[in-house]
């Protein structure tokens, strides 16, 4: 049975069971649950907190964790990045009131407050800058304000909670985040259980990242038209009853498929339907 970390909480925890759910996995009902198993797939899910993922799945008693770039990081734990996840997307940066610092060599001396003292800690020490670092569980940027320190560093997304607290970010991002799946570092991730796992993850992140497109267009117009629809492989090509006319199937990118509708018609396409892809192997 592969057993398999979820964050319990946080922003990573909605999003983490949805994608396992829209996997197949059975997941959770109510929030108070630890662990559950999913018999028919000989998966036992453990509900964790996202910080602690990473300690667990280094430790070998667990086989896979999901949890966040920068909490792994953090954590400095012995497992490593199998598959990027697309979700919880984020950057860690520096923040202080306007004109405090234009950069991290400008920290030297100063008071740093994080709740990713490992991160911070590090990258003052690749910048060989001696600054003091304070250690705050959450709502870090109000440590300012009270002065517990000058600087803060944070999980910025859409940048509201920097702003609301009339704080500004300064210096280079110094890392960029989002969920991530973790495996112990040197574990033999071809493991057959492991590839299932992550190719059900894989199948979920192109379902929502492409469409299928269908439509028919003249045979003269088939190759510009299979130009704007190349597919991941080939595109799927069959004849129409009415002669000179062909049908054309393949899977394009969710983002570009207005903008290839348009050109397809402009080309005498006709016909042009795009529908959502459920779950596919690639
Ligand atoms: N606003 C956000 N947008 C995107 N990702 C975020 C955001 N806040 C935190 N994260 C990501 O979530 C993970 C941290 O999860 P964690 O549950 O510890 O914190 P949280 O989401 O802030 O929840 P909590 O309410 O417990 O503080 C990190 O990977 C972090 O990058
Ligand atoms: O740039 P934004 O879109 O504002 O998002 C970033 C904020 O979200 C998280 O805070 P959270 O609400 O989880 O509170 P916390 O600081 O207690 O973790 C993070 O710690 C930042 O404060
Ligand atoms: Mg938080």
């Amino acid at each position: 049975m592969l057993r398999i970390a979820v964050p319990n909480k946080g922003s990573l925890s909605g999003p983490a069971a949805d994608m396992l759910h829209e996997a197949g996995y059975r997941q959770r009902r109510e929030s108070k649950e630890l662990r559950i198993v999913d018999p028919g797939n000989e998966v036992e899910f453990f509900y964790l907190r996202p910080r602690d993922i990473a300690i667990y799945v280094s430790s070998g008693r667990l086989d896979i964790g999901i949890t966040g770039r920068d909490l792994l990081v953090d954590s400095g734990a012995d497992a490593e990045e199998i598959l990027p996840l697309g979700f919880a997307r984020s950057t860690f940066r520096f923040a202080g009131k306007p004109g405090t610092a234009g950069g991290v060599e400008e920290l030297k001396g100063r008071t740093v407050a994080t709740s990713y003292e490992g991160i911070v800690a590090r990258h003052l020490a690749d910048s060989g800058v001696d600054a003091s670092v304070v250690h705050l569980d959450g709502a870090v940027e109000t440590a300012i304000e009270l002065g517990v320190a000058e600087v803060i560093a944070d999980v910025v997304e859409t940048g509201t909670s920097l702003r609301n607290a009339g704080l500004e970010v300064f210096g280079e991002p110094i890392m960029k985040s989002e969920a991530i799946v973790i495996r112990r570092t040197g574990a033999d991730v071809e493991e057959p259980k492991v590839q299932q796992f992550l190719r059900r993850l894989q199948g979920v992140l192109v379902a929502r990242t492409y469409v299928m497109m269908d439509y028919d267009c003249r045979v003269e117009q088939l190759e510009k038209a299979v130009a704007l629809t190349p597919g991941l492989e080939s595109p799927t090509v069959s004849p129409l009853h009415n002669e000179g006319w062909v049908a054309v199937r393949a899977m394009v990118p969710a983002k570009e498929a207005q903008r290839i509708m348009d050109d397809l018609y402009a080309i005498g396409a006709r016909a042009i339907l795009t529908t959502a892809i459920h779950a596919c192997r690639l």
